[in-house]
């Protein structure tokens, strides 16, 4: 019996193999097919991501799996990681060049992690890329000869100094920065130079395969109409643009970034300090608290001038972490006195406050942890 029943799952398990392969043919037709719509993208100048597009095919996906009796969770989740390969994969082809005749974009800063990726993009969008590094400033003339766009992509606590370094240039040629924070370059590129000017931040780091639903926050400058081709360029490669005044943008990146990294950052030295064993605690993590723990130590794993710059260089940064502090030590008074039945009652509250978003929250933190989940393999 048991040799029948084993003979029975061998035959079945070569079925499943035999599906599997049929996946991957089908896949291949997938990929195929995305690389022939990449090239119409690319000479129409359509964005890689378009949400429309793809939240409409999601949806009827979705619809045909519950009527075939396939949970419409895995179709999505399935489509949308095939997706991702396919946003990444339309870096081979290039991408469609908005404004063929602008003069080459130098990106001062250019040998550096961001530098090199926006570099890369003009690239692979046909402009002629300059770079200008720390010790080409004596070529500097020749190097800004004819600029069309003027990237600078500096240390943070370099970027004014740099700014106001920067020879006269063409008037029509359009001035932008990279930096964290927004207020402080934006004022010296506007002081620098009289021709149009914008600030973006590009709210990733350099370790992307493509800019898929990434975000840039657009700061305005000077000349909009001059530069409306760069934010078209921008979108093609496929960013969500999120428009804020410098500074509404540097008020927002005192939670976003310079808080959070504050916060990490004491986190990491509390591990150290309790000498905590990392490997014991991940044999006892699962994927939320792994999550946790990466989100704590990728910070590690960066660069501390960049992240002392954001840290330090925003001047709210000592009064925010001062009234956490202080909510620290009120919570720290709760627990002085036993006092579960207030933290309770506080805890309620906080949630009202958070409101719909906790559920919103929960659930995608929920699927980010199933595909955690699913990229874990015991050793
Ligand atoms: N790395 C990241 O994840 C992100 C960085 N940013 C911003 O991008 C900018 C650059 O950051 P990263 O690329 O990470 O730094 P990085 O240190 O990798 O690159 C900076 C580059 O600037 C060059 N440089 C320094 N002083 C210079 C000078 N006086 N003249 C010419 N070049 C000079 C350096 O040699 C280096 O190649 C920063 O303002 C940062 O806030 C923004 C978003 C994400
Ligand atoms: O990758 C990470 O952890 C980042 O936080 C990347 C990053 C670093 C600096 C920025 O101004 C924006 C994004």
């Amino acid at each position: 019996m048991a040799e029948r029943s084993s003979i029975e799952l061998e035959r079945l398990r070569d079925r499943i193999d035999e599906v599997d392969k049929e996946l991957l043919s089908l896949l291949r037709r997938r990929l195929d097919l995305v690389s022939e719509v990449g090239v119409i993208k690319h000479e129409q100048g359509l964005p890689i991501y378009a949400p429309k597009r793809e939240a409409a095919m999601l949806m009827k996906r979705r619809d045909e799996a519950t009527l075939m009796g396939v949970p419409p969770q895995l179709i999505e989740d399935l489509l949308r990681r095939i997706m991702r390969e396919s946003y990444a994969s339309e870096n081979d082809v290039g991408f469609k060049c908005i404004n063929p005749d602008v003069g080459p974009v130098v990106i001062v800063g250019g040998a550096g992690k961001l530098g090199t990726l926006f570099s890369q993009l003009f690239r692979l969008s046909g402009y002629e890329v300059r770079i200008l590094d720390k010790q080409d400033w004596p070529n500097a003339e020749a190097i800004f000869s004819g600029a069309g766009v003027v990237v600078v992509s500096v240390p943070i606590h370099d970027t004014t100094q740099v700014i106001e370094r920067l020879p006269t240039l063409p008037d029509d040629c359009v001035l932008l920065d990279l930096t964290s924070i927004k207020q402080a370059p934006l004022a010296a590129m506007l002081a620098r130079h009289p021709g149009p000017v914008v600030g973006l931040h590009p709210m990733f780091g350099p370790d992307l395969a493509s800019l898929a639903k990434q975000v840039v926050v657009v700061c305005h400058g000077r000349e909009e109409r001059k530069y409306a081709w760069l934010l078209e360029q921008i979108r093609i490669w496929g960013a969500r643009l999120h428009e804020a005044s410098a500074a509404e943008h540097d008020q927002a990146m005192q939670l976003v970034q310079a808080m959070r990294h504050f916060t990490a950052f004491v986190y990491g030295a509390h591990l150290r300090r309790e000498r905590a064993d990392l490997d014991q605690l991940l044999q006892f993590s699962s994927p939320i608290y792994r999550l946790e723990l990466a989100m704590v130590g990728r910070l590690f794993a960066q660069d501390a001038r960049l992240y002392g710059d954001i840290i330090f260089s925003q001047p709210d940064t000592l009064a925010r972490a001062r009234h956490y502090l202080e909510r620290y030590q009120e919570s720290l008074k709760l627990l002085e006195r036993g006092d579960k039945a207030e933290f309770e009652a506080q805890f309620d509250e906080i949630a009202q406050w958070f409101g719909d978003f906790a559920q919103q929250f929960q659930s995608e933190s929920g699927n980010m942890l199933l595909s955690a989940n699913d990229n874990r393999c015991e050793s």
